[in-house]
Protein backbone atom coordinates (compact mmCIF):
# COMPACT_ATOMS: atom_id res chain seq x y z
CA UNK A 1 0.00 0.00 0.00
CA UNK A 2 1.35 3.53 -0.60
CA UNK A 3 1.84 5.80 2.05
CA UNK A 4 3.14 8.80 0.30
CA UNK A 5 1.88 10.43 -2.86
CA UNK A 6 3.42 12.95 -4.39
CA UNK A 7 1.04 14.18 -7.21
CA UNK A 8 1.77 17.08 -10.16
CA UNK A 9 4.62 18.47 -7.83
CA UNK A 10 5.97 21.53 -8.99
CA UNK A 11 8.29 24.09 -7.53
CA UNK A 12 9.36 27.01 -8.94
CA UNK A 13 11.75 29.76 -6.83
CA UNK A 14 11.16 33.27 -7.10
CA UNK A 15 13.79 36.28 -6.54
CA UNK A 16 11.69 39.22 -5.94
CA UNK A 17 14.79 41.52 -6.67
CA UNK A 18 15.93 40.23 -9.91
CA UNK A 19 12.12 39.58 -10.92
CA UNK A 20 13.89 36.21 -12.03
CA UNK A 21 11.78 32.49 -11.57
CA UNK A 22 13.65 29.40 -11.68
CA UNK A 23 11.74 25.63 -12.05
CA UNK A 24 13.62 23.27 -10.00
CA UNK A 25 10.95 20.42 -11.18
CA UNK A 26 7.67 21.08 -12.68
CA UNK A 27 5.60 17.91 -12.31
CA UNK A 28 6.83 15.25 -9.98
CA UNK A 29 4.65 12.12 -9.95
CA UNK A 30 5.78 9.49 -7.04
CA UNK A 31 4.53 7.13 -4.93
CA UNK A 32 6.50 5.58 -1.78
CA UNK A 33 4.85 2.45 -0.66
CA UNK A 34 4.45 1.18 3.18
CA UNK A 35 7.69 0.19 4.65
CA UNK A 36 9.47 1.07 1.09
CA UNK A 37 13.42 2.22 1.20
CA UNK A 38 13.28 4.85 -1.44
CA UNK A 39 15.98 6.89 -2.43
CA UNK A 40 16.46 10.12 -4.48
CA UNK A 41 19.56 9.96 -6.82
CA UNK A 42 20.83 12.58 -8.91
CA UNK A 43 23.27 15.08 -9.42
CA UNK A 44 23.81 18.22 -7.32
CA UNK A 45 20.76 21.03 -7.91
CA UNK A 46 18.38 18.62 -9.32
CA UNK A 47 16.11 19.09 -6.32
CA UNK A 48 16.75 16.46 -4.65
CA UNK A 49 16.85 18.33 -0.92
CA UNK A 50 13.61 20.56 -2.27
CA UNK A 51 11.47 17.43 -2.88
CA UNK A 52 12.20 15.91 0.12
CA UNK A 53 11.34 19.17 2.06
CA UNK A 54 8.08 19.57 0.55
CA UNK A 55 7.36 16.28 1.90
CA UNK A 56 8.67 17.04 5.11
CA UNK A 57 6.73 19.91 4.81
CA UNK A 58 9.39 22.34 5.83
CA UNK A 59 9.18 24.17 2.31
CA UNK A 60 5.80 24.33 0.34
CA UNK A 61 5.42 22.54 -2.87
CA UNK A 62 4.18 26.10 -6.06
CA UNK A 63 2.08 23.68 -7.89
CA UNK A 64 0.52 20.11 -6.67
CA UNK A 65 -0.17 18.14 -3.42
CA UNK A 66 1.65 15.64 -1.27
CA UNK A 67 -0.37 13.37 1.01
CA UNK A 68 0.65 11.13 3.85
CA UNK A 69 -1.82 8.72 3.89
CA UNK A 70 -4.78 10.75 3.08
CA UNK A 71 -3.74 13.29 5.15
CA UNK A 72 -2.81 16.47 2.97
CA UNK A 73 0.69 17.62 3.88
CA UNK A 74 0.58 21.35 4.76
CA UNK A 75 3.57 21.86 7.55
CA UNK A 76 5.65 19.69 9.49
CA UNK A 77 3.94 16.28 11.35
CA UNK A 78 5.02 13.89 13.89
CA UNK A 79 4.14 11.17 11.27
CA UNK A 80 7.30 12.45 9.43
CA UNK A 81 10.78 12.37 11.50
CA UNK A 82 13.80 14.07 9.50
CA UNK A 83 17.11 13.48 9.67
CA UNK A 84 19.40 15.98 7.57
CA UNK A 85 23.49 15.96 6.92
CA UNK A 86 24.29 17.56 10.32
CA UNK A 87 22.93 16.27 13.40
CA UNK A 88 22.24 19.55 15.00
CA UNK A 89 22.41 18.10 18.47
CA UNK A 90 21.83 21.17 21.58
CA UNK A 91 25.34 20.95 22.94
CA UNK A 92 24.65 21.58 26.55
CA UNK A 93 22.06 18.79 26.58
CA UNK A 94 23.58 15.13 27.31
CA UNK A 95 22.80 12.45 24.50
CA UNK A 96 19.50 10.84 26.36
CA UNK A 97 18.29 14.44 26.80
CA UNK A 98 18.62 15.35 23.56
CA UNK A 99 17.00 12.53 22.45
CA UNK A 100 14.13 12.72 25.08
CA UNK A 101 13.89 16.75 24.31
CA UNK A 102 11.56 16.45 21.80
CA UNK A 103 9.30 14.26 23.76
CA UNK A 104 8.94 16.45 26.36
CA UNK A 105 5.24 17.38 24.77
CA UNK A 106 3.84 13.95 24.75
CA UNK A 107 5.13 12.30 27.99
CA UNK A 108 6.35 13.06 31.75
CA UNK A 109 10.34 13.19 32.05
CA UNK A 110 10.96 10.02 33.17
CA UNK A 111 9.11 8.82 30.68
CA UNK A 112 10.37 10.37 28.13
CA UNK A 113 14.18 9.07 29.09
CA UNK A 114 13.09 5.38 29.37
CA UNK A 115 11.39 5.75 26.01
CA UNK A 116 14.41 7.74 24.44
CA UNK A 117 16.97 4.75 26.21
CA UNK A 118 14.75 2.32 24.21
CA UNK A 119 15.94 4.15 20.52
CA UNK A 120 19.63 4.77 21.84
CA UNK A 121 19.55 1.32 22.21
CA UNK A 122 18.50 0.50 19.10
CA UNK A 123 21.45 2.84 17.32
CA UNK A 124 23.57 1.17 19.83
CA UNK A 125 24.39 4.46 21.85
CA UNK A 126 23.58 3.04 25.35
CA UNK A 127 26.89 3.41 26.82
CA UNK A 128 27.24 7.09 25.54
CA UNK A 129 23.70 8.69 27.01
CA UNK A 130 25.54 10.75 29.55
CA UNK A 131 27.75 11.74 27.51
CA UNK A 132 28.03 15.46 25.92
CA UNK A 133 27.58 15.92 21.97
CA UNK A 134 31.36 17.03 21.37
CA UNK A 135 32.89 14.13 23.13
CA UNK A 136 31.19 12.17 19.84
CA UNK A 137 32.13 11.21 16.81
CA UNK A 138 30.36 12.77 13.81
CA UNK A 139 28.77 9.22 12.85
CA UNK A 140 27.93 9.09 16.61
CA UNK A 141 26.34 12.32 16.35
CA UNK A 142 24.09 10.92 13.42
CA UNK A 143 23.46 8.06 14.91
CA UNK A 144 21.91 10.32 18.06
CA UNK A 145 20.25 12.04 15.35
CA UNK A 146 18.30 8.96 13.82
CA UNK A 147 17.38 8.00 17.62
CA UNK A 148 16.29 10.94 18.24
CA UNK A 149 13.84 10.92 14.65
CA UNK A 150 12.72 7.55 15.23
CA UNK A 151 12.02 8.66 19.01
CA UNK A 152 8.72 10.59 18.32
CA UNK A 153 7.46 7.26 16.50
CA UNK A 154 7.32 8.95 12.94
CA UNK A 155 5.45 6.21 10.20
CA UNK A 156 8.31 8.10 7.35
CA UNK A 157 11.80 8.91 7.78
CA UNK A 158 13.00 11.45 5.68
CA UNK A 159 16.72 11.75 5.11
CA UNK A 160 18.84 14.06 3.38
CA UNK A 161 22.54 12.80 3.08
CA UNK A 162 22.37 11.64 6.39
CA UNK A 163 26.16 10.10 6.00
CA UNK A 164 27.70 12.80 3.34
CA UNK A 165 30.12 14.65 5.66
CA UNK A 166 31.14 11.42 7.28
CA UNK A 167 34.39 9.41 6.49
CA UNK A 168 34.27 5.90 4.31
CA UNK A 169 34.70 3.54 7.27
CA UNK A 170 31.87 5.33 9.17
CA UNK A 171 29.78 5.34 6.22
CA UNK A 172 30.00 1.86 5.69
CA UNK A 173 29.63 1.79 9.40
CA UNK A 174 26.14 3.48 9.04
CA UNK A 175 24.82 1.27 6.08
CA UNK A 176 24.28 -1.53 8.33
CA UNK A 177 23.10 0.84 10.93
CA UNK A 178 20.38 1.82 8.87
CA UNK A 179 19.32 -1.21 7.22
CA UNK A 180 19.03 -3.08 10.93
CA UNK A 181 17.32 0.20 11.65
CA UNK A 182 15.38 -0.30 8.49
CA UNK A 183 14.54 -4.13 9.51
CA UNK A 184 13.69 -3.94 13.25
CA UNK A 185 11.50 -0.66 12.73
CA UNK A 186 9.94 -1.17 9.44
CA UNK A 187 9.64 2.10 8.79
CA UNK A 188 8.97 3.60 5.45
CA UNK A 189 12.87 5.45 4.45
CA UNK A 190 12.94 8.99 1.95
CA UNK A 191 16.60 8.91 1.60
CA UNK A 192 18.31 11.61 -0.87
CA UNK A 193 21.71 10.87 -2.20
CA UNK A 194 23.98 11.63 -4.48
CA UNK A 195 26.11 8.55 -4.24
CA UNK A 196 25.06 5.75 -6.17
CA UNK A 197 26.69 2.87 -4.51
CA UNK A 198 24.96 4.05 -1.04
CA UNK A 199 21.65 4.23 -3.15
CA UNK A 200 22.28 0.30 -4.55
CA UNK A 201 23.28 -0.93 -1.17
CA UNK A 202 20.17 0.33 0.28
CA UNK A 203 17.35 0.95 -1.84
CA UNK A 204 13.70 -1.48 -2.46
CA UNK A 205 13.78 0.98 -5.42
CA UNK A 206 15.97 4.30 -6.95
CA UNK A 207 14.64 7.23 -8.14
CA UNK A 208 16.93 8.98 -10.04
CA UNK A 209 16.21 12.51 -10.65
CA UNK A 210 17.67 14.96 -13.10
CA UNK A 211 17.84 18.46 -14.48
CA UNK A 212 17.22 20.95 -17.09
CA UNK A 213 14.72 20.46 -17.08
CA UNK A 214 14.33 18.88 -13.17
CA UNK A 215 12.61 15.26 -13.05
CA UNK A 216 12.51 11.81 -12.55
CA UNK A 217 14.41 10.12 -15.35
CA UNK A 218 14.41 6.23 -14.62
CA UNK A 219 13.16 4.56 -11.47
CA UNK A 220 14.77 1.18 -11.01
CA UNK A 221 13.87 -1.74 -8.74
CA UNK A 222 16.64 -3.17 -6.23
CA UNK A 223 16.10 -6.61 -6.79
CA UNK A 224 19.11 -7.81 -5.17
CA UNK A 225 19.36 -10.05 -2.11
CA UNK A 226 20.31 -8.08 1.36
CA UNK A 227 23.04 -7.69 2.63
CA UNK A 228 24.59 -6.52 -0.98
CA UNK A 229 28.01 -7.29 -2.09
CA UNK A 230 29.52 -4.22 -4.16
CA UNK A 231 31.34 -6.66 -6.28
CA UNK A 232 28.93 -8.97 -7.30
CA UNK A 233 28.30 -9.11 -11.10
CA UNK A 234 24.53 -7.68 -10.49
CA UNK A 235 25.68 -4.73 -8.35
CA UNK A 236 27.98 -3.66 -10.90
CA UNK A 237 25.48 -3.94 -13.69
CA UNK A 238 22.92 -2.06 -12.27
CA UNK A 239 25.86 0.89 -10.98
CA UNK A 240 26.85 0.96 -14.44
CA UNK A 241 23.05 1.13 -15.81
CA UNK A 242 22.55 4.21 -13.20
CA UNK A 243 25.81 5.84 -14.30
CA UNK A 244 25.16 5.72 -18.19
CA UNK A 245 22.56 7.85 -17.48
CA UNK A 246 23.53 9.79 -14.28
CA UNK A 247 26.68 10.62 -16.19
CA UNK A 248 24.93 13.13 -18.45
CA UNK A 249 23.12 14.79 -16.42
CA UNK A 250 26.15 15.28 -14.17
CA UNK A 251 27.71 16.59 -17.68
CA UNK A 252 24.78 18.71 -18.10
CA UNK A 253 25.27 20.30 -14.75
CA UNK A 254 29.19 21.21 -15.41
CA UNK A 255 28.63 22.11 -18.85
CA UNK A 256 26.43 24.96 -17.17
CA UNK A 257 28.23 25.65 -14.16
CA UNK A 258 31.98 25.53 -16.31
CA UNK A 259 30.37 27.62 -19.63
CA UNK A 260 33.27 28.17 -22.10
CA UNK A 261 35.64 26.64 -19.28
CA UNK A 262 33.79 22.94 -19.91
CA UNK A 263 35.26 20.37 -22.14
CA UNK A 264 34.41 16.47 -22.16
CA UNK A 265 38.27 15.82 -21.97
CA UNK A 266 39.03 17.90 -18.68
CA UNK A 267 35.88 16.89 -17.51
CA UNK A 268 37.08 13.48 -17.57
CA UNK A 269 40.49 14.22 -16.02
CA UNK A 270 39.28 16.29 -13.45
CA UNK A 271 35.80 14.09 -12.61
CA UNK A 272 36.76 10.20 -13.83
CA UNK A 273 34.30 8.03 -16.07
CA UNK A 274 34.80 5.17 -13.75
CA UNK A 275 32.21 3.79 -11.56
CA UNK A 276 33.57 6.45 -8.95
CA UNK A 277 32.03 9.22 -10.47
CA UNK A 278 28.92 8.95 -8.42
CA UNK A 279 30.52 9.43 -5.41
CA UNK A 280 32.74 12.94 -6.08
CA UNK A 281 29.26 15.18 -7.59
N1 LIG B 1 15.59 29.03 -1.18
C1 LIG B 1 16.01 28.95 -2.43
N2 LIG B 1 15.95 30.00 -3.27
C2 LIG B 1 16.34 29.93 -4.55
N3 LIG B 1 16.81 28.81 -5.14
C3 LIG B 1 16.92 27.71 -4.35
C4 LIG B 1 16.52 27.72 -2.97
N4 LIG B 1 16.71 26.47 -2.46
C5 LIG B 1 17.22 25.73 -3.48
N5 LIG B 1 17.34 26.47 -4.59
C6 LIG B 1 17.82 26.00 -5.91
O1 LIG B 1 17.04 24.89 -6.29
C7 LIG B 1 17.83 23.89 -6.91
C8 LIG B 1 17.65 22.58 -6.22
O2 LIG B 1 18.26 22.62 -4.95
P1 LIG B 1 18.37 21.35 -4.01
O3 LIG B 1 19.15 21.73 -2.80
O4 LIG B 1 17.01 20.79 -3.78
O5 LIG B 1 19.20 20.34 -4.92
P2 LIG B 1 19.87 18.96 -4.52
O6 LIG B 1 19.59 18.01 -5.63
O7 LIG B 1 19.44 18.53 -3.17
O8 LIG B 1 21.41 19.36 -4.52
P3 LIG B 1 22.63 18.85 -3.61
O9 LIG B 1 22.84 17.40 -3.95
O10 LIG B 1 23.78 19.70 -4.04
O11 LIG B 1 22.24 19.07 -2.17
C9 LIG B 1 19.26 24.43 -6.90
O12 LIG B 1 19.54 24.98 -8.16
C10 LIG B 1 19.25 25.48 -5.83
O13 LIG B 1 20.19 26.50 -6.12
Amino acid sequence: MEQVRIEHVEKTFHNKEKEKSFTVFDDINLEIRSGEFLSLLGPSGCGKSTLLNIVAGLDEATNGEVFVGDKKVLQPGSDRGVVFQEAALMPWLTVLENVSFALRKKMKKEEAKEHAKKYLKLVHLSKFIGSYPHELSGGMKQRVAIARALAMDPKILLMDEPFGALDEQTRTMLHREVQYIWEETKKTILFVTHNIREAILLSDRIVLMGTRPGGIRKVYDVNLPRPRSITSPEFVQLEEDIMSILGGEIEKVMREEMGDDFNTKKASLLYGTDRNLGDHI
